[in-house]
């Protein structure tokens, strides 16, 4: 009996500290945030001008940790609302796996530090970006427009379309018009992306009082806002080939993704509803246009990415 407790104590304990440190790193949204970084990457990569591997891995590192803290403080905010939605009642705070406070420090330590590295290692209009759009995200969308406006998610999407001017700022030191266009098409892809997801999450929302967009105008509003964002999505993810900024990889990547975001968005709004505007088939379309949306921004950068990398 001994003998198995000596061999099973350790064993548990480096269990709990496996679930302390997963909790830690929930914090960080780190599904969220792989894209995120990804785009800053692109950002980079499209640059005129590399760092060297260490310092761009750095930068990387920086825009991860910085996007993540940004989201432990808003874990750390919307604690009671997170408790009310199902989707987020597992998180560490709801669940009481964790105390909030040690959050909110979590949090704000990691934005400082993420920041004043990006400084050191890249320079001032890099972090400068970067200290922007966690204020964004954390303070803007989070403790202000999430709660009091439908439009929140269109202006505070804001804050997760930094990251490609984040990645070319920290390569060439300044800013120029690709990465700006960059920012406008994760802007405009938000909309969709998020809505689509909202549209199945509704009564989470409902219940936790929050105002998106189909719990304050309904279901039917938001399939027709989400095919108008999806257009002009479309139009703009075209700019760069108007501007003769990428070649004509990019130009039919985009082209072919943007038709097939298209199909996703005309479904959604096609999807059988009552007189309410409440989906009468679970709302299978939304779930699809939200996962097709993800693929969208990451094949449509990938794109964007060999196009420059490859061929410019
Ligand atoms: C204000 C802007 C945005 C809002 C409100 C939003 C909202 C959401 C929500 C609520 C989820 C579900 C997360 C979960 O289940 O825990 C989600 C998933 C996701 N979002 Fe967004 N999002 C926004 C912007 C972005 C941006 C800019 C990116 C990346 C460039 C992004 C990438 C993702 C990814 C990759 C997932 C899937 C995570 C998973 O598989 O669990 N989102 N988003
Ligand atoms: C560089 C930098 C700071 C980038 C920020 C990137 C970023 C995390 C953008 C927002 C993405 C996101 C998870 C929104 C969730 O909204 P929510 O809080 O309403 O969703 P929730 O209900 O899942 O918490």
């Amino acid at each position: 009996m001994s003998a198995s407790l000596e061999t099973t104590t350790p064993r548990a304990s480096l269990a709990e500290a496996g679930s302390e440190l997963r909790d830690w790193l929930a914090l960080l949204k780190p599904r969220v945030i792989s894209l995120v970084v990804f785009t800053g990457a692109a950002g980079m990569a499209v640059a005129p001008k590399w760092p060297s591997v260490p310092l761009g891995l750095i930068d990387m590192l920086c825009i991860c940790v910085g996007a993540g803290a940004a989201g432990a403080i808003n874990m750390w905010y919307d604690r009671d609302i997170d408790a009310v939605m199902k989707r987020t009642s597992v998180r560490p705070i709801p669940d009481d796996r964790m105390d909030a406070d040690s959050a909110l420090i979590y949090g704000v330590v990691l934005s400082v530090a993420s920041v004043a590295l990006l400084w050191l290692a890249s320079n001032a209009r890099a972090a400068g970006i970067l200290a922007f759009s966690i204020f964004f995200y954390a303070v803007i969308y989070t403790m202000w427009l999430k709660r009091s406006t439908p439009q929140n998610i269109v202006i505070g999407g804001a804050a997760g379309a930094f990251p490609p001017m984040i990645g070319w700022a920290a390569a060439t030191g300044h800013m120029a018009v690709l990465p700006v266009v960059m920012f406008a098409i994760v802007f405009l892809w938000t909309p969709p992306h998020f809505w689509s997801l909202s549209l199945y999450a509704c009564k989470d929302y409902t219940r936790a009082g929050i105002p998106m967009l189909p719990v304050v105008k309904g279901a039917r509003h938001t399939r027709y806002q989400i095919v108008f964002y999806t257009i002009i999505l479309m139009a703009v993810s075209l700019v760069p080939s108007f501007l003769h900024l990428c070649g004509m990889i990019y130009t039919v990547t985009a082209t072919a993704l943007g038709a097939g975001f298209m199909y996703f968005a005309l479904r959604v709004l096609m999807d059988k509803q009552d007189a309410s505007g409440v989906s009468q088939t679970a709302d299978k379309p939304a779930r699809y246009a939200f996962r097709y949306s993800l693929a969208y921004l990451f094949f449509l950068f990938l794109g964007l990415l060999i196009d420059r990398v490859l061929f410019s």
